[in-house]
């Protein structure tokens, strides 16, 4: 684990001599940002939440799909962040044009999972409302030997990520860990939150969930051409 420098954290995980990369930005947003963010979250009409197990989910850009995804305008106060991030030089030059807004209530999570192949190599999420526990494991296919293959010993590091935070993931720790969010009201902070010097918690700490709101942002390369999509037929 390296700190690029007091503020910003860099995980290298090496896998072989594959460097996999996460950036920590505390504070990436303002508490204005965020009470503005939220409030345009819950104005979206009810028909935009797709309702899951364990969250709900907003979709904005468009359908990423293996042929390509057909674009939507993504609205302006969701624009202006895909366009602060990009900055960033996230997505190698190109301007984020998916973004899936997530919102857990207290307890709620998501299962261990890869985000698939559609998006460039790198997420980033911006948190509103509530911190939580962003949890990695080790893919099924890494396990050998007579190890049963329990998401307990798959498990391999947390990251917290507090309210008004910039996570970004590049490359192999995208693309080849799991992760995924427990369904619980509390977080008990161990050493295996390997971030938690620069969240301003402490280690032993519990802290309480609410309902947190996830907006991640992701740059997909494939999209259709609508006007070759009519032509078409
Ligand atoms: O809420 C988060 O930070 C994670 C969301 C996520 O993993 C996903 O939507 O694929
Ligand atoms: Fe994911």
């Amino acid at each position: 684990i390296t700190s690029i420098c007091k503020r910003h954290l860099s995980i290298i995980v090496f896998k072989g001599d594959a460097p996999q990369t996460v950036y920590y930005i505390p504070d990436f947003i303002s508490e204005d940002e965020e009470s503005y963010l939220l409030q345009q979250v819950y104005k979206a009409p009810k028909t935009k939440w797709t309702q899951l197990s364990g969250r709900r989910l907003q979709n904005w850009g468009g359908l990423p799909h293996p042929r390509g995804m057909v674009p939507e305008k993504i609205p302006d106060w969701l624009q202006a962040f895909c366009e602060k991030i990009s900055s960033l030089d996230a997505f190698g030059g190109k301007t984020a044009n998916h973004v899936l807004v997530n919102e857990y209530k207290q307890g709620e999570g998501i299962m261990p999972h890869e985000d698939g192949p559609l998006y460039h190599p790198t997420v980033t999420t911006i948190s509103l409302g509530s911190h939580t526990l962003l949890d990695f494991y080790k893919p099924v296919s890494c396990m050998e030997g007579e190890a049963p293959q329990t998401e307990d010993n798959r498990y391999l590091l947390s990251l917290l990520v507090m309210p008004r935070s910039l996570l970004i993931l590049q490359d192999e720790m995208y693309q080849h860990l799991l992760h995924g969010i427990q369904g619980q009201t509390h977080d008990l902070l161990t050493e295996q939150v390997v971030n938690l010097s620069f969240t301003g918690a402490l280690p032993g700490e519990t802290l309480t969930r609410g309902t947190r709101v996830s907006l991640t942002i992701r740059h997909v390369p494939k999209v259709m051409k609508m006007k070759l999509m009519l032509g078409r037929k």
